[in-house]
């Protein structure tokens, strides 16, 4: 396995994954579960984050401490990646949000670009990019080289599902990237869904199926 590839092994993730592969989950707990599972994947994709020492003053004397030294960018893949977003701005309420539109051709699955707004500093932001799914890696691929052409360089992608082919996809095209995901699926289908898969993400979190 690639070594930039980290695929989540904690109970709680796995546990909430099956619940939103469940055909019989309601909209609202849909919705609820992707945030709940991207808080505790934002809790593990954040380890390594540099950090910087700064004077604090507590009430009863003066410490040091440790803080978030490089802001953050997330960076929602229109539209299923803004169910991930409110979970990890409640862990990073710092982080500034850019937004990239994009939606599969269902005849090519290319992605077809229809938004991109970023934020200008982004080049020295590490970015978070988010999208619960991860199929051919049309999408993703397509989003990273936006956010590449903008000039960041500290990269990571979180999905809650991966198909292998998808995973290496973007992997080769993208080789400094981090992953991570939440579980690594059996395969694509015929119309490139992830199988076994939890269906059309975007239509099981805003009810438009
Ligand atoms: O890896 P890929 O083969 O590119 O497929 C994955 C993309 O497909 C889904 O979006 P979709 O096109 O359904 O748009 P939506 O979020 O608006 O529903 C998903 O949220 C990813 O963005
Ligand atoms: O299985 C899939 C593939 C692409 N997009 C989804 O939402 N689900
Ligand atoms: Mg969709």
């Amino acid at each position: 396995m690639n070594e930039r590839v980290h695929e989540m092994t904690h109970p709680l993730i796995l546990h909430k994954i099956s619940m939103i592969r469940d055909e019989k989950t309601t909209v609202k707990d849909f919705r609820e579960l992707v945030y709940e599972i991207s808080l505790l994947m934002g809790y593990e994709s954040t380890r390594d984050l540099d950090m910087i020492e700064q004077t604090v003053n507590t009430p009863i004397a003066e410490t040091t401490g440790k803080f978030i030294a490089k802001q953050v960018a997330l960076v929602p893949i229109l539209r299923a990646g803004l169910g991930m977003v409110d979970a990890l701005m409640s862990i990073i309420p710092a982080a500034k949000v850019g937004h990239v539109g994009l939606y599969r051709d269902h005849e090519t699955l290319e992605p077809k670009e229809y938004y991109c707004k970023l934020p200008p500093d982004i080049d020295k932001r590490q970015v978070i990019v988010l999208d619960p799914m991860l199929a051919t890696g049309g999408s993703s691929i397509a989003a990273i080289d936006f956010i590449k052409q903008r000039g960041a360089k500290r990269i990571k992608l979180m999905c809650i599902i991966g198909a292998p082919e998808g995973v290496e996809a973007v992997m080769n095209a993208h080789p400094d990237i981090e992953l991570f995901v939440g579980t690594i699926d059996e395969k694509l289908n015929e119309k490139g869904y992830i199988v076994p898969g939890l269906g059309d993400a975007g239509d099981r979190l805003f009810g438009t199926i």
